[in-house]
């Protein structure tokens, strides 16, 4: 059967290595760091490991801009660790999903590096154009294009000795791969079936629907206030030969045929598209991660870090679009957090000592009990909070850096551009795990490459995971719950109450079994009037934040999930 895939009851774990553990005190994490925590990861029960990139890299993005695929930065370690991870998550029942970043290259790779000169066979390897027409070369606006970088300024860069411009959607150190070249794609295959040889059970597919440009190349819709430039992502996400490529790539990896995990990170997807992508007839994709249930607490049509208030009904219909969406065909992927996101519990719960661990627990619970495979991040099942940085120097995330330097450029007020990255800014996401209640929590002997969060002494996995009532056990619980429970896996979503201001409820069906979940998403009680939700006397709770729970009043933060039949 088709649809019979392996992670359809799978919990995943990502790691971003630089900030799990560091084993050899250069205050940057790395692998050996991760194979001496291999037990944390088999207590919380997870089935797959997302490792985000630990590729050769000058770490202009933190791994993301890659000058060597086949080979490990040693900041990380060596093949040789890798090796030995992969033994030992294989032994221990578990798979490893590696990051597959080939929109772009660094500018330091071989292959840039030879493309640079015109008359190279790599030339074309690189999307180069020359400036545009009637304007000098180097000239103020003679940029081919007036598109803009995810990180800001234009996605053009001069290139003096060749005379012509290079395209690169995120920093100038990523320059985009012309996948219109068929060399290009023959060479990434090779390199996927290279790790797949070395026993890695799949990849995480970095701005994937970013690879096919439509061609020719033209200008977009200046977005308001950013300087004239076109941020549109929807300006090249989705081309024309897309679906060409990724059915060419599954063909020539055997994604499908060796049942080889596969999310595509796509920014600008909506539903219907996730639904051609992972169609089980389709032999695409197996998953994607779409951004638009984390682009509703943000102005509309301009830079996340414009904020704007989370409304729940607006959050219950975009889960529920996908859920319904994807009911017969594809399969969604839940997520909460990863490395570019703040943390959920400081940004849709409550993280104050009060309501931190109820809110992290229930967040993770209306999570979990959808339909899709679930990926934890890393301290995410601790409840880490936000870094709470007040202080432009404090960022080190040049997604952050670059957009402090624009925003004040354009006149902002200092105090609001502060506003929006300590809500939305990626380091958030990214200060190293808290171990323990020690020094730098454990993380490193070193000086840590980001400050560790201050309040690692209360939040930590020696404190967690020695408190029954911790997030760290909520989680455990959750996705041993998806690993017993076929309702969990496969029944049918239907949403309750949405228009509740409130409450998150809905239910999972399947046979004559069905799933109730409530949830209180505030920090007030909350009444509920009889037949707001299915009765659930003498159900079975399966999971609850509270003693007693019941579906008339619900405490703040309070949820709880009922079987019935
Ligand atoms: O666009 C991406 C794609 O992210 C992927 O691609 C980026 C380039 O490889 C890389 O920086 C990210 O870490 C990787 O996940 C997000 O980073 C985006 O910039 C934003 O932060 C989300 O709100």
């Amino acid at each position: 059967d088709r649809g019979m895939t392996w992670w359809k009851s799978s919990v995943v774990y990502q790691i971003y290595p630089r900030s799990f553990a560091d084993s050899d005190g250069d205050g940057i994490g790395d692998v050996r760091g991760i194979i001496d925590h291999l037990d944390h990861l088999s207590a919380l029960g997870v089935d797959v490991l997302w490792l985000s990139p630990i590729y050769r890299s000058p770490q202009d993005d933190n791994g993301y801009d890659i000058s060597d695929y086949t080979d490990i930065d040693p900041l990380f370690g060596t093949l040789a660790d890798v090796d030995e991870l992969i033994a030992a998550l294989h032994q221990r029942g578990m798979k490893l999903v590696m990051d597959l970043v080939v929109n772009h290259t660094s500018d330091e790779h071989q292959w840039f590096i030879d493309s640079r000169d015109p008359a190279s066979d790599k030339r074309d390897w690189y999307v180069w154009r020359p400036a545009r027409e009637g304007f000098e070369p180097g000239a103020e606006g003679a940029e081919p294009t007036n598109w803009g970088s995810y990180f800001t300024g234009s996605a053009w860069q001069y290139d003096e000795a060749s005379g012509e411009y290079y395209l690169h959607l995120f920093s100038r150190k990523q320059p985009d791969l012309n996948w219109e070249n068929p060399s290009v794609r023959q060479a990434v295959y090779a390199m996927m079936n290279w790790w797949v040889e070395r026993g890695v059970d799949g990849f995480r597919m970095d701005v994937i629907n970013l690879i096919s440009k439509t061609l020719p190349l033209v200008d977009g819709e200046p977005t308001p206030g950013l300087g004239g430039l076109c941020y549109d992502p929807g300006m090249v996400a989705n081309g024309p030969r897309l679906e060409e490529f990724l059915k060419e790539m599954n063909a020539a990896v055997g994604l499908s045929q060796r049942q080889l995990f596969t999310v595509g990170e796509m920014l600008a997807v909506d539903v219907d598209h996730a639904r051609r992508y992972t169609s089980f007839e389709a032999d695409e994709l197996g998953m994607v991660f779409t951004f638009e249930h984390m682009s509703l607490d943000q102005q509309p049509g301009v830079s996340k870090f414009f904020l704007a208030p989370l409304h729940l009904p607006d959050l219950k219909a975009n889960l529920a679009l996908w859920q319904y969406g994807l009911a017969d065909d594809g399969w969604n992927s839940l997520y909460w957090n990863n490395h570019d996101q703040p943390r959920v519990v400081s940004r849709f719960g409550d993280d104050s000592d009060e309501f931190r661990v109820t809110s992290a627990k229930t967040l993770g619970t209306v999570l979990h009990m959808l339909r899709g495979t679930p990926y934890v991040y890393q301290g995410e099942e601790l409840g880490m909070t936000n870094a709470g940085y007040t202080e432009a120097e404090q960022y080190a995330d040049i997604e952050s850096v670059n957009f402090y330097r624009l925003a004040t450029a354009a006149g902002l007020p200092v105090e609001a551009v502060l506003t929006g990255l300590a809500a939305k800014s990626r380091d958030n996401a990214r200060t190293p795990v808290q171990w323990t209640e020690g020094p730098n929590a454990g993380f490193t002997s070193g000086r840590p490459w980001l400050p560790v969060n201050a309040n690692h002494v209360t939040i930590n996995a020696d404190a967690a995971r020695a408190d029954a009532g911790s997030v760290f056990h909520h989680y455990r619980r959750l996705i041993g719950l998806r690993h017993d429970h076929e309702v969990v896996r496969e029944g049918r979503f239907e949403l309750l109450l949405p228009d509740h201001e409130q409450i998150f409820a809905y239910t999972r069906t399947l046979g004559d079994q069905v799933l109730v979940t409530v949830a209180n998403m505030s920090s007030h009680e909350v009444r509920l009037q009889p037949g707001d939700v299915p009765d659930v006397t003498g159900a079975e709770v399966l999971i609850a934040t509270h003693e007693q729970p019941t579906v008339d009043v619900l405490r703040p933060w309070e949820s709880a999930v009922y079987l019935v039949g």
